[in-house]
């Protein structure tokens, strides 16, 4: 998913120091965003500062990345014992503005911060946003930091081969960089041929940079992208921009007052580090850009034709921070309209059941859960007082949802996002539990989660350490639909072995004998793929034939460990319940295989030839 964080010090930087007494108030609010957006990114992380006007000869951009377990504490220590360092023996230039941006690095007023979730790439450092594409030109320099996935990088590639360009890598980061970058190279020459014979060379360099018109670079980068994206990039003079996709897919907010503009992935980041309300934060427009230009005006920028809403319902559910109010209500929301099915799970006997959840985004969802419980209890006695049942009345009164925190998870890390490497491992360690709570043989779990995607953390951990209280069933509840298809748009959920409900869709396909359809399926993901063009997503066949039911309880079976005694079921979301609680956010191809762009559904059918031949590369 990828967290970006962006400052711009609106005033000279001398009001700052003056002000707040200190060189690192641009800083300071930076390493703030990014530290409210950690659960965006875990591979890595890096923070670029450009100063503006600083005299030829000295440096103006300063960038370093990390890799380390906790990347943006490394990186702001760093940054901090570097200005430290600078200032030793030079004290009395600690507020000076001129003789900081001329020798102390990260003293700028354009500042842009990253958390990375590799979907590209693997986790190194040379992989790490902001990348920097640089030129002796300060105006051709360009620093770019984005959540972003595009699913066409092979075509994306390839032009920029047609272009005469000589790509050092085929990943998204640098295609999209090499393609940004190269139209500012365009925009370049076009000012210095419109304004040739007018100006010398070095008077040219100002009125370039006067005249760059970062609109005009984003229409003719971006027209070919197939993808999600919230793309933050700096050229060398202080220009600025963060381009949304046409589809509103990947969030990206922000604020401006007087003194800054601030540009997060998340509003709360946002209202933490400054203070402020919800509703001073707007959102970008989906295809808009927030172009800032080098004096700090602001203004948002159509750059590319809008395409239906389909903002990602998994930031919704999972992804984002939850303290964001509108993903609180939602979560909650999410929780509370699985009741009825709960219920009827549980043959609406809440003596026997204790309700638990699996930290940490399913707490909200659980929240609204026992909420709803609370509600249909109360309802009830009204009913039964109306009615003047007082039988019925003496056993309600007894009656109410028995919490209990069942799971508890030690790591502070997210199991989700961790490389796929240590996964395992890290899911195993993870979790945690209260024994001497649940009466064995008697007691039914109810234990809410986000969301099932693999299900190994239910696998390898959760239901073997939940097994361990004799509980006579154990219901799990997905605040999520199934998971049934890949995400191709930030989120690294590329294979259809990654997915649970796949595995269960290719166990019941051959439980009932209609491998024929696999074939044909597969058949015709392979046509697709070699005609190329915009095509349907074949794969939503595999998953006609079933019933959501169905497939829970496959998905029940193959998660359950060998050695579980409890009874198991699953219960999941539907896709109506996902739109009910969150309207503004309709993005739900990994529920549905409906993709928003023509790459998307491209993306699937390829995922599919790759399972179906053994291939564990990425799909996009
Ligand atoms: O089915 P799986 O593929 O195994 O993954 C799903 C689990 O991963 C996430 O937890 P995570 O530890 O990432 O985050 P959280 O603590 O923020 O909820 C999510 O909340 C589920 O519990
Ligand atoms: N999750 C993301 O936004 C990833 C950004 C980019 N595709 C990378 O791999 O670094």
């Amino acid at each position: 998913m990828c967290g970006i964080a962006f400052v711009r010090l609106r005033k000279p930087y001398e009001y700052y120091l003056e002000k707040y007494g200190t060189p690192l108030y641009g800083l300071n609010k930076l390493y703030w965003m990014m530290e409210k957006q950690r659960n965006r990114g875990q591979d890595g992380a890096g923070v670029a500062v450009v100063k503006l006007d600083v005299p030829p000869g000295y440096r103006y951009i300063s960038r370093y990345r990390s890799i380390d377990p906790n990347p943006t504490e490394k990186i702001f220590k760093k940054i901090y014992k570097r200005i430290q360092k600078a200032l030793e023996g030079y004290e009395e230039y600690a507020l000076n503005a001129q003789w900081l941006k001329q020798y102390v690095p990260f003293t700028g007023e354009v500042l842009l911060g990253h958390l990375r979730y590799g979907t590209h790439g693997v986790n190194a450092l040379e992989n790490c946003h902001p990348q920097l594409r640089q030129n002796n030109w300060r105006s051709r320099n360009l620093i770019l930091a984005g959540n972003f996935n595009m699913t066409n990088v092979e075509e994306l590639f390839n032009k920029l081969i047609s272009l005469g360009q000589h790509p050092k890598e085929k990943i998204d980061t640098v295609t999209v960089l090499e393609k940004i970058g190269h139209f500012l190279d365009e925009e370049n020459e076009r000012i210095y041929r419109e304004y040739k014979g007018q100006y010398n060379k070095q008077e040219m360099s100002r009125i370039i940079e006067e005249n760059i018109d970062l609109q005009r670079v984003l229409q003719r980068a971006c027209k070919d992208f197939d993808g999600g994206y919230a793309i933050a990039g700096i050229t060398g003079y202080g220009a600025s921009f963060i381009a949304r996709d046409p589809n509103g897919i990947r969030p990206a907010y922000f604020y401006a007052n007087e003194e800054v503009i601030a540009v997060a992935s998340e509003r709360p980041a946002i209202q933490q580090a400054f203070g402020i309300r919800y509703d001073e934060i707007e959102e970008i427009k989906p295809a808009h850009a927030l172009i800032i230009s080098k004096d700090g005006r602001f203004e948002q920028k159509p750059f590319i034709a809008p395409q239906p809403l389909a903002s990602c319902s998994f930031e919704r559910i999972y992804f984002s921070r939850g303290n964001d109010p509108d993903i609180y209500r939602e979560r909650k929301q999410l929780g509370m309209q699985l009741v009825p099915k709960i219920l009827e799970k549980i043959n609406y006997n809440l003596e026997e059941t204790i309700f638990s959840y699996v930290p940490n985004s399913a707490e909200s969802a659980f929240l609204g859960m026992i909420e709803g419980i609370e509600r249909r209890l109360s309802q009830a006695r009204i009913e039964a007082v109306k009615k003047q049942d007082i039988e019925q009345l003496q056993k309600l009164e007894t009656q109410y949802a028995r919490v209990e925190k069942l799971v508890i998870k030690d790591a502070k890390l997210r199991t989700f996002i961790a490389d796929d490497h240590s996964r395992n491992e890290f899911v195993s360690s993870a979790y945690d539990t209260t024994l001497g709570i649940v009466r064995p043989g008697i007691d039914t779990l109810v234990v809410m989660d986000d969301s099932i995607v693999r299900g190994t953390t239910l696998e390898k951990s959760l239901l073997r350490i939940l097994d361990k209280h004799e509980p006579k069933h154990i219901i799990i509840v997905s605040s999520a639909p199934q998971i049934r298809f890949p995400d191709c748009y930030g989120i690294d959920m590329s294979r259809f072995g990654e997915f649970v409900a796949f595995r269960a869709v290719w166990a019941l396909l051959h439980e009932r004998n209609m491998e024929n359809l696999l074939e044909e399926v597969y058949h015709q993901c392979k046509k697709a793929i070699a005609q190329g063009g915009n095509h349907e997503n074949y794969v939503k066949q595999l998953y006609a034939p079933f019933s959501d039911e169905e497939i829970s309880d496959k998905i029940a079976e193959i998660i359950r460990p060998a050695s579980m005694k409890a009874r198991l079921s699953v219960v999941y979301q539907s896709v109506e319940g996902l739109h009910h609680a969150c309207p503004h956010h309709p993005g739900d191809w990994y529920f549905t295989g409906n993709y928003p762009t023509p790459g998307g559904n491209m993306v699937a059918n390829r995922a599919l030839v790759n399972y179906m031949e053994g291939k564990l590369e990425r799909a996009y």
